[in-house]
């Protein structure tokens, strides 16, 4: 059996989408209110000794980031590659799983309808 946990982060930021067709509306600069979950797992017998996948205050670091380099950006200048739900958050993953061994998923949502999911 496997425990998970996860905790929510927001940022807001501009991008374009590059490979679309001109008259689709995400090739256009737009915004959106980002939701980012990251989530953490470990097997049962892993636990802390509190009880604990990893104290989500540990989670902090991953919020100070956010904050100091992704919000409030264009996404295409920071991101390594076209700023999609998908590839932002196998971005994330790429950056963090060192520092979170637990991590098993990070997903991004751009609107209230649609999330992004990468799972190694
Ligand atoms: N698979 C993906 N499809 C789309 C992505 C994406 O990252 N991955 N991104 C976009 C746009 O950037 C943006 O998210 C718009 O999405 P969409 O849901 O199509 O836009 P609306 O909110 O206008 O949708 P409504 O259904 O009209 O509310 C597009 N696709
Ligand atoms: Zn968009």
């Amino acid at each position: 059996m496997t425990f998970r946990i996860s905790k929510e982060f927001h940022f807001s930021a501009s991008h374009s989408l590059a490979g679309l067709a001109a008259e689709h509306p995400c090739s256009r600069m737009h915004g959106h209110n980002y939701v980012v979950e990251l989530e953490l797992a470990a097997d049962r017998d892993a636990l802390s000794d509190v009880g604990f996948v990893r104290d989500y205050g540990d989670l902090a670091a991953f919020s100070r980031w956010l904050d100091q380099e992704v919000d409030h950006r264009h996404l295409n200048d920071v991101v390594d590659r076209n700023p999609s739900a998908e590839n932002l958050s196998r971005w994330i993953y790429d950056k963090w799983h060192e520092r979170y061994p637990e991590l098993s998923s990070v997903r991004v949502s751009e609107t209230p309808k649609t999330w992004a999911e990468y799972r190694p």
